[in-house]
Protein backbone atom coordinates (compact mmCIF):
# COMPACT_ATOMS: atom_id res chain seq x y z
CA UNK A 1 0.00 0.00 0.00
CA UNK A 2 1.64 3.46 -1.10
CA UNK A 3 0.69 6.69 0.33
CA UNK A 4 1.62 9.85 -1.32
CA UNK A 5 0.57 13.37 -0.66
CA UNK A 6 -0.35 16.35 -4.10
CA UNK A 7 -2.11 19.19 -4.23
CA UNK A 8 -4.77 17.52 -6.31
CA UNK A 9 -6.29 14.32 -6.54
CA UNK A 10 -8.10 13.42 -10.09
CA UNK A 11 -10.11 10.55 -10.28
CA UNK A 12 -10.54 9.83 -13.76
CA UNK A 13 -8.01 9.91 -16.57
CA UNK A 14 -10.38 11.23 -19.37
CA UNK A 15 -9.64 14.13 -21.51
CA UNK A 16 -11.52 16.22 -19.06
CA UNK A 17 -9.30 14.44 -16.17
CA UNK A 18 -6.31 14.74 -17.81
CA UNK A 19 -6.71 18.01 -18.91
CA UNK A 20 -7.32 19.54 -15.54
CA UNK A 21 -4.55 17.77 -14.57
CA UNK A 22 -2.22 19.06 -17.08
CA UNK A 23 -3.50 22.81 -16.59
CA UNK A 24 -2.57 22.47 -12.58
CA UNK A 25 0.88 20.88 -12.88
CA UNK A 26 1.11 24.53 -15.43
CA UNK A 27 0.61 26.53 -12.67
CA UNK A 28 2.78 24.67 -10.33
CA UNK A 29 0.60 22.10 -8.24
CA UNK A 30 1.11 18.94 -7.69
CA UNK A 31 -1.29 16.45 -9.18
CA UNK A 32 -2.53 12.90 -8.97
CA UNK A 33 -4.48 11.30 -11.08
CA UNK A 34 -5.86 7.42 -10.55
CA UNK A 35 -7.45 6.05 -13.25
CA UNK A 36 -9.94 2.52 -12.57
CA UNK A 37 -8.69 1.47 -16.12
CA UNK A 38 -5.43 0.04 -17.39
CA UNK A 39 -5.11 2.44 -20.16
CA UNK A 40 -5.89 6.03 -20.28
CA UNK A 41 -9.12 8.03 -22.41
CA UNK A 42 -11.86 6.65 -21.15
CA UNK A 43 -14.21 7.03 -23.80
CA UNK A 44 -11.32 7.54 -26.21
CA UNK A 45 -10.16 4.55 -27.71
CA UNK A 46 -8.25 3.90 -30.57
CA UNK A 47 -7.61 0.43 -30.63
CA UNK A 48 -6.25 -2.18 -33.68
CA UNK A 49 -9.06 -4.83 -34.21
CA UNK A 50 -8.32 -7.96 -36.85
CA UNK A 51 -5.45 -5.91 -37.77
CA UNK A 52 -7.45 -2.68 -38.88
CA UNK A 53 -7.44 0.77 -36.95
CA UNK A 54 -11.04 1.61 -35.21
CA UNK A 55 -12.17 4.06 -33.18
CA UNK A 56 -14.23 2.44 -30.69
CA UNK A 57 -15.13 6.04 -28.74
CA UNK A 58 -15.02 10.09 -29.50
CA UNK A 59 -13.77 10.63 -32.86
CA UNK A 60 -15.03 13.45 -35.04
CA UNK A 61 -14.55 17.12 -34.54
CA UNK A 62 -16.55 19.82 -35.56
CA UNK A 63 -15.77 23.81 -36.14
CA UNK A 64 -17.51 25.13 -33.07
CA UNK A 65 -15.16 22.69 -30.75
CA UNK A 66 -12.71 25.52 -29.82
CA UNK A 67 -11.12 23.92 -26.67
CA UNK A 68 -10.76 20.86 -28.46
CA UNK A 69 -9.17 21.76 -31.52
CA UNK A 70 -6.99 24.24 -29.45
CA UNK A 71 -5.74 21.31 -27.67
CA UNK A 72 -5.13 18.94 -30.89
CA UNK A 73 -3.26 21.82 -32.36
CA UNK A 74 -1.27 22.06 -28.94
CA UNK A 75 -0.60 18.32 -29.20
CA UNK A 76 0.96 18.91 -32.64
CA UNK A 77 -1.88 16.36 -34.16
CA UNK A 78 -2.82 16.69 -37.87
CA UNK A 79 -6.57 16.55 -38.64
CA UNK A 80 -8.61 15.39 -41.87
CA UNK A 81 -11.76 15.34 -43.54
CA UNK A 82 -14.28 13.09 -43.47
CA UNK A 83 -15.06 11.71 -46.87
CA UNK A 84 -18.36 13.25 -48.66
CA UNK A 85 -17.90 13.65 -52.16
CA UNK A 86 -21.02 12.32 -53.89
CA UNK A 87 -24.67 11.45 -52.79
CA UNK A 88 -25.94 10.71 -49.35
CA UNK A 89 -28.93 8.40 -49.39
CA UNK A 90 -31.99 8.55 -47.13
CA UNK A 91 -34.22 5.36 -46.37
CA UNK A 92 -38.17 6.19 -46.26
CA UNK A 93 -41.07 5.15 -44.51
CA UNK A 94 -41.76 2.07 -47.18
CA UNK A 95 -37.97 1.19 -47.95
CA UNK A 96 -37.74 3.51 -50.60
CA UNK A 97 -34.16 4.44 -50.83
CA UNK A 98 -33.76 7.60 -52.32
CA UNK A 99 -30.12 9.58 -53.11
CA UNK A 100 -29.68 13.65 -52.15
CA UNK A 101 -27.09 16.33 -51.40
CA UNK A 102 -27.10 18.82 -49.10
CA UNK A 103 -28.95 18.40 -45.43
CA UNK A 104 -32.57 18.32 -46.64
CA UNK A 105 -34.04 15.07 -46.33
CA UNK A 106 -35.60 13.93 -50.09
CA UNK A 107 -38.99 13.66 -48.19
CA UNK A 108 -42.79 14.75 -49.61
CA UNK A 109 -42.53 18.75 -50.72
CA UNK A 110 -45.04 19.48 -47.75
CA UNK A 111 -43.19 17.00 -45.15
CA UNK A 112 -39.93 19.44 -46.07
CA UNK A 113 -41.79 22.71 -45.41
CA UNK A 114 -42.88 21.21 -41.92
CA UNK A 115 -39.47 20.53 -41.19
CA UNK A 116 -38.17 23.87 -42.51
CA UNK A 117 -40.74 25.61 -40.14
CA UNK A 118 -40.25 23.20 -37.11
CA UNK A 119 -36.39 23.76 -37.36
CA UNK A 120 -36.44 27.53 -37.89
CA UNK A 121 -38.64 27.86 -34.86
CA UNK A 122 -36.32 25.46 -32.78
CA UNK A 123 -33.50 27.56 -33.90
CA UNK A 124 -34.95 30.58 -32.52
CA UNK A 125 -35.77 28.96 -28.98
CA UNK A 126 -32.02 27.23 -29.28
CA UNK A 127 -30.44 30.92 -29.22
CA UNK A 128 -31.94 32.04 -26.13
CA UNK A 129 -30.82 29.03 -24.32
CA UNK A 130 -27.08 29.80 -22.64
CA UNK A 131 -25.77 26.28 -22.78
CA UNK A 132 -24.34 26.96 -19.53
CA UNK A 133 -27.14 28.08 -17.63
CA UNK A 134 -30.50 26.13 -19.89
CA UNK A 135 -32.16 26.05 -16.77
CA UNK A 136 -32.39 29.98 -16.21
CA UNK A 137 -34.37 30.33 -19.29
CA UNK A 138 -37.93 32.06 -18.43
CA UNK A 139 -39.78 28.87 -19.80
CA UNK A 140 -37.08 26.33 -18.37
CA UNK A 141 -39.63 24.75 -16.05
CA UNK A 142 -42.28 24.24 -18.81
CA UNK A 143 -39.72 22.97 -21.26
CA UNK A 144 -38.61 20.59 -19.39
CA UNK A 145 -41.44 18.80 -17.78
CA UNK A 146 -42.83 18.00 -21.29
CA UNK A 147 -40.75 15.27 -23.67
CA UNK A 148 -39.44 16.25 -26.85
CA UNK A 149 -41.82 13.54 -29.03
CA UNK A 150 -44.53 15.10 -26.76
CA UNK A 151 -43.37 18.97 -27.92
CA UNK A 152 -42.88 17.72 -32.06
CA UNK A 153 -45.93 16.11 -31.70
CA UNK A 154 -47.95 19.15 -30.59
CA UNK A 155 -46.63 20.55 -33.80
CA UNK A 156 -47.09 18.35 -36.29
CA UNK A 157 -49.27 15.45 -37.12
CA UNK A 158 -46.49 14.49 -39.84
CA UNK A 159 -44.90 11.36 -38.54
CA UNK A 160 -42.09 11.24 -40.57
CA UNK A 161 -41.47 15.10 -40.59
CA UNK A 162 -41.46 14.31 -36.86
CA UNK A 163 -39.40 10.89 -36.96
CA UNK A 164 -36.90 13.50 -38.95
CA UNK A 165 -36.79 16.08 -36.66
CA UNK A 166 -36.96 13.86 -33.65
CA UNK A 167 -33.39 11.73 -34.54
CA UNK A 168 -30.92 14.44 -34.25
CA UNK A 169 -31.13 14.96 -30.78
CA UNK A 170 -32.75 11.54 -29.68
CA UNK A 171 -31.31 8.51 -31.51
CA UNK A 172 -28.06 10.70 -32.92
CA UNK A 173 -27.56 12.46 -29.73
CA UNK A 174 -28.76 11.84 -26.93
CA UNK A 175 -29.34 8.17 -27.24
CA UNK A 176 -32.45 7.93 -25.56
CA UNK A 177 -36.23 6.94 -26.54
CA UNK A 178 -37.56 10.36 -27.14
CA UNK A 179 -40.25 10.00 -24.62
CA UNK A 180 -37.61 9.64 -21.75
CA UNK A 181 -35.94 13.58 -21.78
CA UNK A 182 -37.28 16.61 -22.39
CA UNK A 183 -37.80 19.41 -24.64
CA UNK A 184 -35.32 21.32 -22.91
CA UNK A 185 -32.51 18.99 -22.97
CA UNK A 186 -33.10 18.64 -26.45
CA UNK A 187 -32.40 22.65 -26.50
CA UNK A 188 -29.63 22.11 -24.37
CA UNK A 189 -28.34 19.51 -26.87
CA UNK A 190 -28.45 22.01 -29.96
CA UNK A 191 -27.28 24.96 -28.13
CA UNK A 192 -24.02 23.27 -26.65
CA UNK A 193 -23.47 22.50 -30.68
CA UNK A 194 -24.45 26.85 -31.19
CA UNK A 195 -27.81 25.68 -33.32
CA UNK A 196 -30.42 22.97 -34.13
CA UNK A 197 -29.50 23.29 -37.47
CA UNK A 198 -25.72 22.57 -36.69
CA UNK A 199 -26.65 19.88 -35.40
CA UNK A 200 -28.58 18.11 -37.88
CA UNK A 201 -25.67 19.11 -40.54
CA UNK A 202 -23.77 16.34 -40.79
CA UNK A 203 -20.89 18.04 -42.53
CA UNK A 204 -20.72 20.74 -39.49
CA UNK A 205 -20.99 18.41 -36.80
CA UNK A 206 -18.65 15.21 -38.17
CA UNK A 207 -16.17 17.23 -39.63
CA UNK A 208 -13.29 15.92 -38.78
CA UNK A 209 -11.02 13.48 -37.27
CA UNK A 210 -7.70 13.19 -36.15
CA UNK A 211 -4.45 11.25 -38.21
CA UNK A 212 -3.90 8.32 -35.98
CA UNK A 213 -7.17 8.56 -33.58
CA UNK A 214 -8.44 10.80 -31.31
CA UNK A 215 -7.15 8.96 -28.49
CA UNK A 216 -3.83 10.10 -28.96
CA UNK A 217 -5.33 13.28 -26.83
CA UNK A 218 -5.46 11.60 -23.48
CA UNK A 219 -2.36 9.58 -24.28
CA UNK A 220 -0.25 12.76 -24.99
CA UNK A 221 -1.55 14.39 -22.18
CA UNK A 222 -0.99 11.78 -20.20
CA UNK A 223 2.72 11.63 -21.06
CA UNK A 224 3.42 14.85 -19.98
CA UNK A 225 1.80 13.99 -16.83
CA UNK A 226 4.18 10.93 -16.34
CA UNK A 227 4.35 9.59 -13.00
CA UNK A 228 1.77 11.74 -12.10
CA UNK A 229 -1.16 9.18 -13.86
CA UNK A 230 -1.53 5.66 -12.22
CA UNK A 231 -3.43 3.04 -13.97
CA UNK A 232 -5.34 0.24 -12.82
CA UNK A 233 -6.45 2.41 -9.45
CA UNK A 234 -10.44 2.60 -8.98
CA UNK A 235 -11.14 4.79 -6.09
CA UNK A 236 -13.62 3.12 -3.87
CA UNK A 237 -13.30 5.50 -0.99
CA UNK A 238 -13.02 9.16 -0.82
CA UNK A 239 -12.77 10.98 2.64
CA UNK A 240 -13.41 14.95 2.88
CA UNK A 241 -13.72 17.47 5.19
CA UNK A 242 -12.51 21.33 4.79
CA UNK A 243 -8.91 20.25 5.31
CA UNK A 244 -8.80 18.26 2.30
CA UNK A 245 -9.54 14.95 0.98
CA UNK A 246 -8.19 11.05 1.09
CA UNK A 247 -8.89 9.19 -1.65
CA UNK A 248 -8.11 5.52 -1.26
CA UNK A 249 -7.83 2.67 -3.93
CA UNK A 250 -7.05 -1.00 -3.43
CA UNK A 251 -3.37 -0.04 -3.39
CA UNK A 252 -2.71 3.49 -2.79
CA UNK A 253 -3.62 6.28 -0.33
CA UNK A 254 -3.42 9.92 -1.86
CA UNK A 255 -3.91 12.60 0.33
CA UNK A 256 -4.28 16.23 -1.17
CA UNK A 257 -5.98 19.66 -0.19
CA UNK A 258 -8.86 19.25 -3.51
CA UNK A 259 -10.14 16.68 -5.62
CA UNK A 260 -11.60 16.60 -8.84
CA UNK A 261 -14.48 13.92 -9.71
CA UNK A 262 -13.27 13.52 -13.87
CA UNK A 263 -15.88 10.43 -14.07
CA UNK A 264 -19.49 9.94 -15.96
CA UNK A 265 -21.89 11.35 -12.99
CA UNK A 266 -23.47 8.02 -13.18
CA UNK A 267 -19.95 6.41 -11.31
CA UNK A 268 -20.41 8.93 -8.55
CA UNK A 269 -21.96 6.49 -6.40
CA UNK A 270 -19.37 3.57 -6.84
CA UNK A 271 -17.35 5.62 -4.58
CA UNK A 272 -17.94 5.55 -0.62
CA UNK A 273 -17.69 9.04 0.14
CA UNK A 274 -16.82 9.70 4.07
CA UNK A 275 -19.07 11.31 5.09
CA UNK A 276 -21.52 10.90 2.31
CA UNK A 277 -22.38 13.63 -0.47
CA UNK A 278 -25.23 16.49 0.47
CA UNK A 279 -28.39 15.17 -0.20
CA UNK A 280 -29.18 17.22 -2.80
CA UNK A 281 -26.18 15.54 -4.58
CA UNK A 282 -27.05 12.01 -3.59
CA UNK A 283 -31.05 12.78 -5.37
CA UNK A 284 -29.72 14.71 -8.07
CA UNK A 285 -27.33 12.04 -9.30
CA UNK A 286 -29.74 9.57 -9.55
CA UNK A 287 -31.88 11.85 -12.06
CA UNK A 288 -28.67 11.28 -14.45
CA UNK A 289 -28.23 8.65 -17.05
CA UNK A 290 -26.34 7.18 -19.88
CA UNK A 291 -27.54 7.42 -23.20
CA UNK A 292 -26.99 3.70 -24.94
CA UNK A 293 -25.66 3.40 -28.55
CA UNK A 294 -23.48 0.73 -30.03
CA UNK A 295 -20.93 1.95 -32.79
CA UNK A 296 -20.95 -0.43 -35.40
CA UNK A 297 -17.56 -0.62 -37.72
CA UNK A 298 -17.67 -2.24 -40.76
CA UNK A 299 -14.49 -2.33 -43.18
CA UNK A 300 -14.32 -3.87 -46.57
CA UNK A 301 -11.13 -4.21 -49.07
CA UNK A 302 -12.50 -1.09 -50.36
CA UNK A 303 -14.73 1.73 -50.33
CA UNK A 304 -16.98 -0.03 -52.76
CA UNK A 305 -19.48 3.12 -52.02
CA UNK A 306 -17.44 5.84 -53.74
CA UNK A 307 -17.82 3.73 -56.73
CA UNK A 308 -21.31 4.43 -56.92
CA UNK A 309 -21.16 8.07 -56.09
CA UNK A 310 -22.11 7.61 -52.88
CA UNK A 311 -20.48 9.80 -49.58
CA UNK A 312 -21.29 7.07 -47.44
CA UNK A 313 -23.53 9.30 -45.78
CA UNK A 314 -26.87 8.05 -45.11
CA UNK A 315 -29.61 8.73 -42.78
CA UNK A 316 -33.33 6.52 -41.72
CA UNK A 317 -35.64 7.30 -39.13
CA UNK A 318 -36.92 3.58 -40.04
CA UNK A 319 -33.29 1.73 -40.49
CA UNK A 320 -32.42 0.04 -37.45
CA UNK A 321 -29.11 1.85 -38.38
CA UNK A 322 -30.62 5.31 -37.97
CA UNK A 323 -27.19 7.03 -39.74
CA UNK A 324 -24.19 5.81 -41.50
CA UNK A 325 -20.96 7.30 -43.17
CA UNK A 326 -17.51 6.76 -44.73
CA UNK A 327 -15.18 6.14 -42.19
CA UNK A 328 -11.89 5.03 -43.89
CA UNK A 329 -8.61 5.74 -41.80
CA UNK A 330 -6.80 8.91 -43.13
CA UNK A 331 -4.24 7.27 -46.25
CA UNK A 332 -6.19 4.19 -45.99
CA UNK A 333 -6.87 1.59 -49.47
CA UNK A 334 -9.19 -0.04 -47.14
CA UNK A 335 -13.09 1.34 -46.58
CA UNK A 336 -14.65 1.79 -43.51
CA UNK A 337 -18.54 2.11 -42.81
CA UNK A 338 -19.34 3.73 -39.36
CA UNK A 339 -23.13 2.78 -38.45
CA UNK A 340 -25.24 3.64 -35.44
CA UNK A 341 -27.70 1.41 -33.20
CA UNK A 342 -29.28 3.60 -30.86
CA UNK A 343 -31.58 3.13 -27.69
CA UNK A 344 -34.47 0.95 -28.13
CA UNK A 345 -32.84 -0.65 -31.47
CA UNK A 346 -29.92 -1.55 -29.52
CA UNK A 347 -31.94 -2.99 -26.62
CA UNK A 348 -33.83 -5.12 -29.03
CA UNK A 349 -30.32 -6.35 -30.96
CA UNK A 350 -28.91 -7.19 -27.82
CA UNK A 351 -31.29 -9.70 -26.74
CA UNK A 352 -30.34 -11.42 -30.32
CA UNK A 353 -27.16 -14.01 -30.38
CA UNK A 354 -23.62 -12.34 -31.52
CA UNK A 355 -24.33 -13.71 -35.40
CA UNK A 356 -28.04 -12.45 -35.65
CA UNK A 357 -27.02 -9.51 -34.37
CA UNK A 358 -24.19 -8.70 -37.00
CA UNK A 359 -26.52 -10.19 -39.82
CA UNK A 360 -29.64 -7.75 -38.97
CA UNK A 361 -27.26 -4.62 -38.68
CA UNK A 362 -25.17 -5.38 -41.92
CA UNK A 363 -28.96 -5.83 -43.71
CA UNK A 364 -29.50 -2.48 -42.15
CA UNK A 365 -26.58 -1.65 -44.03
CA UNK A 366 -27.45 -2.68 -46.93
CA UNK A 367 -30.37 -0.98 -47.39
CA UNK A 368 -28.08 2.12 -47.64
CA UNK A 369 -25.03 0.86 -49.74
CA UNK A 370 -26.78 -2.04 -51.54
CA UNK A 371 -25.56 -6.08 -50.90
CA UNK A 372 -21.57 -5.70 -51.01
CA UNK A 373 -22.21 -4.32 -47.49
CA UNK A 374 -23.19 -7.28 -46.00
CA UNK A 375 -19.74 -9.07 -46.73
CA UNK A 376 -16.97 -6.73 -44.54
CA UNK A 377 -13.76 -8.29 -43.84
CA UNK A 378 -13.52 -6.93 -40.22
CA UNK A 379 -16.80 -5.94 -38.52
CA UNK A 380 -16.49 -4.82 -34.59
CA UNK A 381 -19.17 -3.40 -32.50
CA UNK A 382 -18.42 -0.95 -29.76
CA UNK A 383 -20.48 -1.95 -26.91
CA UNK A 384 -20.03 0.72 -24.14
CA UNK A 385 -23.01 -0.26 -21.96
CA UNK A 386 -20.68 -3.40 -20.96
CA UNK A 387 -18.00 -1.62 -19.70
CA UNK A 388 -17.72 -1.44 -15.99
CA UNK A 389 -16.05 2.07 -16.11
CA UNK A 390 -18.61 4.13 -18.49
CA UNK A 391 -22.04 1.85 -18.72
CA UNK A 392 -23.46 3.44 -21.66
CA UNK A 393 -22.81 5.94 -24.70
CA UNK A 394 -22.32 8.31 -25.28
CA UNK A 395 -22.85 10.54 -22.47
CA UNK A 396 -24.96 11.37 -19.28
CA UNK A 397 -27.95 13.25 -19.13
CA UNK A 398 -30.90 14.34 -17.32
CA UNK A 399 -34.52 12.38 -17.22
CA UNK A 400 -37.66 14.39 -17.84
CA UNK A 401 -37.91 17.58 -15.25
CA UNK A 402 -34.51 17.14 -13.90
CA UNK A 403 -32.85 20.19 -16.29
CA UNK A 404 -34.26 22.58 -14.50
CA UNK A 405 -34.62 21.15 -10.95
CA UNK A 406 -30.91 20.33 -10.48
CA UNK A 407 -28.89 22.08 -13.48
CA UNK A 408 -27.96 24.80 -11.27
CA UNK A 409 -26.50 22.34 -9.23
CA UNK A 410 -24.80 19.97 -11.28
CA UNK A 411 -21.13 21.50 -10.86
CA UNK A 412 -21.26 23.41 -7.59
CA UNK A 413 -18.58 21.67 -5.48
CA UNK A 414 -18.73 19.74 -2.60
CA UNK A 415 -16.56 21.29 0.03
CA UNK A 416 -12.84 19.89 -1.46
CA UNK A 417 -14.25 17.92 -4.48
CA UNK A 418 -15.17 19.48 -7.75
CA UNK A 419 -16.38 17.95 -10.72
CA UNK A 420 -15.51 18.35 -14.61
CA UNK A 421 -16.95 15.25 -16.91
CA UNK A 422 -18.10 16.11 -20.60
CA UNK A 423 -21.74 15.21 -19.44
CA UNK A 424 -21.76 18.21 -17.17
CA UNK A 425 -20.32 21.20 -20.23
CA UNK A 426 -22.63 23.93 -21.64
CA UNK A 427 -20.64 24.22 -24.70
CA UNK A 428 -19.38 21.00 -26.05
CA UNK A 429 -21.83 18.81 -23.91
CA UNK A 430 -21.43 15.30 -24.26
CA UNK A 431 -18.41 16.03 -26.59
CA UNK A 432 -14.47 15.62 -25.45
CA UNK A 433 -14.56 19.67 -26.22
CA UNK A 434 -16.85 19.80 -23.47
CA UNK A 435 -14.50 17.62 -21.37
CA UNK A 436 -11.56 19.55 -21.89
CA UNK A 437 -14.05 22.99 -21.11
CA UNK A 438 -14.59 21.13 -18.13
CA UNK A 439 -10.80 20.05 -17.42
CA UNK A 440 -9.86 23.77 -17.71
CA UNK A 441 -12.99 25.38 -15.65
CA UNK A 442 -12.25 23.54 -12.30
CA UNK A 443 -8.66 23.66 -12.97
CA UNK A 444 -8.57 26.98 -12.69
CA UNK A 445 -11.02 27.52 -10.14
CA UNK A 446 -8.89 25.97 -7.98
CA UNK A 447 -5.73 27.82 -9.06
CA UNK A 448 -7.98 30.96 -8.37
CA UNK A 449 -8.61 29.84 -4.95
CA UNK A 450 -4.80 28.86 -4.32
CA UNK A 451 -4.37 32.56 -5.01
CA UNK A 452 -7.15 33.96 -2.82
C1 LIG B 1 -18.98 5.40 -28.97
C2 LIG B 1 -18.73 6.84 -28.64
C3 LIG B 1 -18.62 7.76 -29.68
C4 LIG B 1 -18.42 9.11 -29.40
N1 LIG B 1 -18.23 9.98 -30.44
C5 LIG B 1 -17.81 11.24 -30.18
C6 LIG B 1 -17.32 12.07 -31.23
O1 LIG B 1 -17.30 11.65 -32.41
N2 LIG B 1 -16.89 13.33 -30.91
C7 LIG B 1 -16.88 13.78 -29.61
O2 LIG B 1 -16.46 14.91 -29.36
N3 LIG B 1 -17.32 13.00 -28.59
C8 LIG B 1 -17.73 11.73 -28.84
N4 LIG B 1 -18.09 10.91 -27.82
C9 LIG B 1 -18.15 11.45 -26.44
C10 LIG B 1 -16.76 11.64 -25.84
O3 LIG B 1 -15.96 10.52 -26.11
C11 LIG B 1 -16.92 11.87 -24.35
O4 LIG B 1 -17.83 12.91 -24.13
C12 LIG B 1 -15.60 12.26 -23.67
O5 LIG B 1 -14.53 11.46 -24.12
C13 LIG B 1 -15.76 12.13 -22.17
O6 LIG B 1 -14.55 12.50 -21.51
P1 LIG B 1 -14.54 12.63 -19.92
O7 LIG B 1 -13.13 12.81 -19.53
O8 LIG B 1 -15.52 13.65 -19.50
O9 LIG B 1 -15.11 11.22 -19.37
P2 LIG B 1 -14.55 9.75 -19.61
O10 LIG B 1 -13.90 9.64 -20.93
O11 LIG B 1 -15.68 8.84 -19.32
O12 LIG B 1 -13.41 9.58 -18.52
C14 LIG B 1 -13.69 9.22 -17.19
C15 LIG B 1 -12.59 8.32 -16.68
O13 LIG B 1 -12.84 8.04 -15.30
C16 LIG B 1 -12.48 6.69 -15.05
N5 LIG B 1 -13.15 6.27 -13.81
C17 LIG B 1 -14.48 6.03 -13.61
N6 LIG B 1 -14.70 5.71 -12.31
C18 LIG B 1 -13.50 5.75 -11.68
C19 LIG B 1 -13.07 5.51 -10.33
N7 LIG B 1 -13.93 5.18 -9.35
N8 LIG B 1 -11.75 5.62 -10.05
C20 LIG B 1 -10.85 5.98 -11.01
N9 LIG B 1 -11.20 6.20 -12.30
C21 LIG B 1 -12.52 6.11 -12.63
C22 LIG B 1 -12.93 5.97 -16.30
O14 LIG B 1 -12.30 4.73 -16.44
C23 LIG B 1 -12.54 6.98 -17.38
O15 LIG B 1 -11.24 6.73 -17.85
C24 LIG B 1 -18.33 9.55 -28.06
C25 LIG B 1 -18.44 8.63 -27.01
C26 LIG B 1 -18.63 7.29 -27.29
C27 LIG B 1 -18.71 6.31 -26.15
Amino acid sequence: MSEITRDVVIVGAGAAGLTAAHELQKAGLSVAVLEARDRVGGRLWTDTIDGAMLEIGGQWVSPDQEALIDTVAELGLETFSRYRTGDSVYVGPDGTVSRFTGDVFPVAPETERTIAEITERLDAMVAEIDPDRPYAHPRAEEWDTISWDAWLRAQTDDDEAVRNLAFATGSAMLTKPTHAFSLLQSLLMAASAGSYSNLVDADFILDKRVVGGLQQVPLLLAERLGEDVFLGQPVRTLEWSDAGVIARTDGMTVRARSAILALAPVLYTRISFVPALPRLQQQMHQHLSMGFVIKVHAVYDRPFWREQGLSGTAFSPYELSHEAYDNTNHGDERGTLVGFVSDRNADDVFRLSAEERKERILESLSHYYGPEAKNPVVYYESDWGSEEWTRGAYAASFDLGGLHRYGGDLRTPVGPIRFACSDLAGAGYQHVDGAIRMGRLVAHDIIEGNRT
